[in-house]
């Protein structure tokens, strides 16, 4: 199997000294202007490092109910500003989904904003997620794909059939975009088989903790460097070892492996 270097390094890190923003962690070599972020917002609770991400992302997409949370909760963290002002500085660019969660009240509020509202009421098969990244995958050109990170807000915790679901979005799209579901305790991402990952992590923001988990099938052969518990062409599978609870050790984590892995980082918010 050709192993090829794969861009993972999708990590979030902050402490920037230049702005001390969270930002999108660049490969040595690469342009940063380069890497395109899309923020999805989910039905869930939006992490409080929303507006920082926010500032930096180039398209702002909400899924259904995810736009509730926004119309909510972004004037909640600005109390001195006027909630019409937070709203109109935190404008989504696309609404998508099946439409049956976004209040009316909202979706009306929005739609005069001029944001664009997409009704795919008709399909009762895949998530609001799944079709908000079908729109992202549809409107980016091929070559820029290896150049977009998608960050999901709201993707861990909550309900768990809603978790799985966000999963498989990780697992249907892995080779196509790279795809980060985050919470505030958390990130999670799908490392692909067949590519040697180099994950850079800012451990000023995220960590200790992290782990390794197969998705999909157990692994016959993982090797990984940079984590306390390396693996070295060792088995994963449920029922016997898992990567849980394991710690970074360094900036710059590799992960070779025969299987699908989901990869979790723990994240750490300090406002
Ligand atoms: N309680 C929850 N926990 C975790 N994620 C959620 C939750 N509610 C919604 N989400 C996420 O936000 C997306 C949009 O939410 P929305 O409430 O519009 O979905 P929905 O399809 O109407 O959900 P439901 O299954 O409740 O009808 C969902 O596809 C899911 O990814
Ligand atoms: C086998 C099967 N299980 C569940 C659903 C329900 N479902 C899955 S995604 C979705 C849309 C949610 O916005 C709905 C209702 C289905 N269609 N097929």
């Amino acid at each position: 199997m050709t192993m090829m270097q794969h861009n993972t390094d999708h990590v979030l890190f902050y402490g920037d000294s230049r702005n001390n923003m969270i930002r999108s962690k660049k490969k040595d070599g690469d342009d940063d202007d380069s890497i395109m972020l899309v923020l999805v917002l989910l039905n869930y609770h939006l992490p409080r490092f929303t507006p920082i991400l926010w500032d930096q992302a180039s398209l702002h997409v909400c899924a259904d109910g995810g736009a509730n949370r926004l119309y909510d909760e972004l004037p909640l963290w600005f109390p001195d500003d006027d909630p019409a002002d937070v709203r109109q500085r935190y404008k989504p660019d696309v609404i998508k989904g099946d439409l049956d969660s976004i209040r009316p009240e909202v979706k009306e509020y929005y739609s005069e904003m001029g944001v664009k509202i997409i009704d795919e009421s008709h399909d009762q098969d895949t998530t609001d997620l799944h079709k908000c990244v079908i729109f992202i995958r549809d409107c980016v050109p091929d070559l820029d794909k290896n150049h977009i990170k998608l960050l999901v807000l709201g993707g861990l915790g909550g309900r768990f059939d809603h978790e799985a679901a966000n999963i498989n979005v990780l697992y249907t799209f892995a080779t196509v975009l790279r795809i980060v579901l985050l919470s505030e305790e958390s990130s999670l991402t799908l490392l692909p088989s067949g590519y040697l990952h180099e994950i850079h992590v800012n451990r000023s923001f995220e960590g200790p903790h992290c782990g390794l988990v197969p998705l999909g099938a157990p692994s016959t052969s993982t090797t990984t460097t940079g984590l306390h518990w390396n693996l070295d062409d060792t088995p994963m599978a449920f029922g016997s070892l898992i990567s849980t609870c394991n710690l970074l050790e360094s900036d710059i984590v590799t992960v070779r492996s025969d299987a699908y892995l989901l990869w979790t980082t723990e994240i750490r918010y300090e406002p």
